[in-house]
């Protein structure tokens, strides 16, 4: 029975279905890829985005490819404000997020983000899907950073626009990026003048810490940036300092947007696992108390905010002649790009470490394990001062922090602290913990004028900075010792500095001369110092008559350039205004108005001579008739029209147009073409045949020049030497050869130099000839076979690119700038 069933039950087997072709397969993906996204959609419609249920991420509608690569970069539970906005952005919502420091806004808005393009099947044809505004270039490359781990799965592109490089070179990778991470004015830069780049089809906006975006000192830049955005895009904001300003909102054109506060009823507005304190220390022990404080916590990771880049380099330079034994870093907005990353990533990978800083790292930035944050100037508000202590204390882990006040400073600010339920206490530092370096300091800058220089710089900026805060509850200029504080830096004398009443910001920025001299300059010495007045029978030290010196070359030049520069480059303005974050106040174009109308009228301004001369001075309103009288002038002279001259001299414009009476009595125009093109190829045939002609005598002549050379070499005659009378006179029946290279050769220029060029010239018509003029067209002409090698070509640059971002972490910013131009896709 069984031999029998056997070859039965064979014959009935159904033959293996037909291998599907390749473009069934691709349909068959296709349709999978589509039945997918319609389950997704599904599940995020049947989401309720007011839901607090979600625990994890994978509790939420979310994409296969986001879901993986959170996944694969280890973060698994959700955090209160992930859980909130998260579905609430996926339903297309405008959202502002509020939420302390360090509970995780970052994902809360790129997992949106990549589910929006995912789910819109976005590709690199579709131009911009995403825009992510940040404030400073560190917290930019930071957001790209995690965007790059949490998107690898993904397939968009994207980029960093944070200037750096040439606008250019960014330009080119532009038009390929699905999503950018940018600072506000290097974006509207590209908006503004790239060609072919646009954001036409942006369907969400990022801006992270928003409410420093929308603030007075990106005002222009964001207004303008976002004129050249759609208005159907979704608009996501995030900070933990958000304001629901209906200005804001306005300037966005937000629709409903979702007010997203996870901490709003919390009873503090800081971390709860962040200690704070405060210490009472007069302005001119400040330094004395931050370097006992670095001294009893060597093992410990520091950031000190200080309030300008100059009060960071001084603070920076001295402690580091000081040595106090833990590795010392500094940054600032004026320092340039690759070093501010490459200190950032120090910082980053240190374990113990002391960074002094400005507020350019006061928002976002997610430094690991930092023990302590330091402010030793004051922040100028409130807000200010969440955001730096949110260096620390980040996600689940403890932090401290100290805030130095003057006296001066203690009431005013401890009770805005209170008010916006910021718990803090005050301490008071051990005896024998202090450590006084004032005489230190004194020995450096007296051996070291730079170091001086530096000091002075930074005493002004301080004193400048406290003058132009808005909180005058707070910040009491005249209560502060500033000859002590001088002192305490280290500097022979008190830098003068005078304000005047109700002076402002452009009065001291612009006219620094009047803002800084103390009146009469008989009243300063050579350093623009002024000399404490001597009593009759004071005793002086050789010291104190050192210090007293005028003679102090450097320091001379330096503050005169600190003193005279009259853009306000000089004296304390630069570094800090330029600073990202440390615009305090900036006046509208009303208020400039005004300020303009109120400027003294014999303003000057100095200008420094040209090549070691003397400064010359220009009076301003000379310079301004001058410059109105030239600006008139050129509104009568036209715009300038190129001319040609015919064979009799008389000049026509380059385009004249034909008399067209003239044209029609010469024949139908159909003829007349006819004859011209005729007439026109017989004259480049002409030329064709010439320019053969030409090249074959070319050709030949040098054919012949090669042989002779050769023929001299052959005959032991150095061929430069040809024309030498010394040269044995040949028999040519005896060596005809050798007697027609003599021949040839001496009949070739003697001079050298002349024979050298004819050699270069030889070797240019070489290189010309080795490209026949058919290779040439084939430029032109591409064929198929060379367009699919470019194309692989091109492909596995692109692969490069890919293994590149997923084996090699970045390092410098060439490397993140590699990576702007990869695929997020592993
Ligand atoms: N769901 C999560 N699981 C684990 N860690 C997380 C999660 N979300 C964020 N983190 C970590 O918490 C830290 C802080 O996150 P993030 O920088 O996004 O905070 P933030 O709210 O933006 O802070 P800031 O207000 O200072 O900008 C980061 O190190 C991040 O990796």
């Amino acid at each position: 029975m069984a031999a029998n069933t056997r070859p039965a039950s064979r014959s009935s087997k159904a033959p293996p279905p037909p291998k599907p072709s390749k473009t069934e397969r691709r349909q068959q993906k296709r349709k999978q890829e589509v039945d997918e996204l319609q389950v997704l959609q599904k599940r995020v419609d049947e989401f309720d985005p007011k839901s607090t249920e979600a625990k994890t991420f994978a509790d939420l509608p979310l994409s296969q490819p986001t879901a993986a690569g959170l996944q694969a970069s280890h973060f698994t539970s959700l955090t209160d404000i992930q859980a909130r906005a998260i579905p609430l952005a996926l339903h297309n919502h405008d959202v502002l997020g509020a939420a302390k420091t360090g509970s995780g806004k970052t994902l809360a808005f790129l997992v949106p983000v990549l589910d929006k393009l995912y789910r819109a099947q976005w590709t690199e044809f579709d131009g911009l899907g995403a825009l992510i505004i940040s404030p400073t270039r560190e917290l930019a490359v930071q957001i790209f950073e995690v965007l790059r781990k949490i998107g690898r799965k993904h397939a968009f592109s994207a980029g960093l626009v944070i200037g750096g490089k040439s606008l250019k070179e960014e330009a080119e990778r532009l038009s390929r990026m699905n999503i950018l991470v940018c600072t506000p004015g290097r974006m509207l830069q590209h908006l503004d003048q790239t060609a072919g780049f646009d954001a036409d089809n942006l369907q969400i906006l990022v801006l992270d810490e928003a409410d420093r975006i929308m603030d007075m000192g990106f005002q222009t830049a964001v207004d303008a940036l976002v004129e050249h955005l759609p208005k159907t895009r979704q608009t996501l904001m995030f900070s933990a300092t958000q304001s629901k300003k209906v200005s804001d909102l306005a300037r966005l054109s937000l629709k409903d947007p979702e007010y997203v506060s996870v901490h709003e009823s919390a009873s503090h507005a800081t971390p709860s696992n962040l200690q704070q304190n405060y210490i009472v220390t007069p302005l001119h022990e400040k330094l004395d108390t931050l370097y006992g404080f670095i001294k009893a916590n060597l093992k410990s990771k520091i950031i000190v905010f200080l309030s300008s880049g100059k009060q960071v380099r001084f603070v920076y330079e001295s402690f580091r002649h000081l040595q106090p034994g833990i590795p010392l870093l500094h940054l600032h907005g004026r320092q340039k790009q690759i070093a501010r990353l490459e200190i950032t990533n120090r910082f980053t990978a240190a374990k113990h470490s002391c960074l002094f800083a400005t507020d350019v790292v006061a928002r976002g930035i997610d430094f690991p394990a930092v023990d302590w944050v330091i402010q030793v100037d004051c922040p100028e508000d409130t807000d200010t001062y969440i955001h730096r202590v949110g260096r620390t204390a980040r996600y689940q882990s403890n932090g401290r922090a100290v805030l130095f006040l003057d006296p001066s400073e203690e009431e005013g600010m401890v009770k805005k602290l209170e008010q916006k339920k910021i718990p803090i206490h005050k301490v008071h530092v051990k005896d024998k913990k202090k450590r006084s370096i004032k005489n230190s300091l004194q020995n450096m800058c007296f051996q070291n004028p730079d170091l001086k220089y530096l000091g002075q710089k930074a005493f002004i900026s301080y004193a400048r900075a406290i003058h132009l805060q808005k909180d005058k509850d707070v910040f009491k200029l005249n209560e502060l010792d500033l000859d002590a504080f001088s002192a305490s830096l280290g500097l022979p004398g008190t830098p003068q500095i005078r304000f005047h009443k109700g002076e402002d910001v452009k009065k001291i920025k612009n006219a620094p001369r009047q803002g800084m001299s103390s009146g009469s300059e008989s009243e300063m010495d050579m350093d623009g110092v002024k000399k404490p007045r001597r009593k009759k029978d004071e005793v002086r030290t050789k010291y104190d008559k050192m210090f007293e010196r005028t003679n102090q070359d450097v320091l001379s030049s330096h503050y005169n350039k600190l003193v005279l520069d009259g853009d306000g480059k000089g004296a304390g303005s630069d570094d800090d205004d330029a600073e990202f974050l440390s615009v305090k106040r900036r006046l509208n174009d009303d208020e400039l108005d005004e300020e303009s109308k109120k400027a003294p009228v014999n303003a000057v301004k100095v200008i420094e001579g040209l090549g070691g001369k003397e400064p010359f001075v220009v009076d301003s309103k000379r310079r301004e008739k001058v410059l109105q009288s030239k600006k008139k002038l050129l509104k009568f002279k036209g715009n300038p029209t190129k001319m040609v001259y015919d064979d009799e001299g008389n000049a026509h414009p380059v385009y004249e147009l034909a008399n067209e009476d003239d044209f029609k009595q010469e024949g139908p125009a159909e003829e007349l073409r006819k004859r011209f093109v005729e007439g026109e190829s017989a004259k480049v045939k002409e030329a064709d045949v010439d320019d053969k002609q030409l090249l074959r005598e070319r050709r030949r002549e040098k054919k012949a020049k090669r042989k002779a050379r050769e023929a001299m070499e052959r005959a032991g005659i150095d061929p430069d030497k040809a024309d030498d009378p010394a040269l044995p006179q040949l028999d040519a029946e005896e060596d005809v050869d050798r007697g027609a290279a003599l021949d040839f050769l001496r009949s070739l220029p003697t001079d050298g130099a002349d024979r050298r060029g004819e050699e270069e010239s030889g070797r240019e018509e070489e290189e010309e000839e080795e490209e026949p003029p058919r290779k040439k067209a084939k430029k032109w002409f591409q064929d198929d076979d060379e367009d699919e090698q470019n194309t692989s070509e091109r492909k596995s640059k692109k692969k490069r690119g890919k293994v590149f971002e997923l084996e090699q972490e970045p390092e410098t910013l060439e490397d993140l700038e590699a990576l702007a131009t990869g695929l997020l896709d592993g």
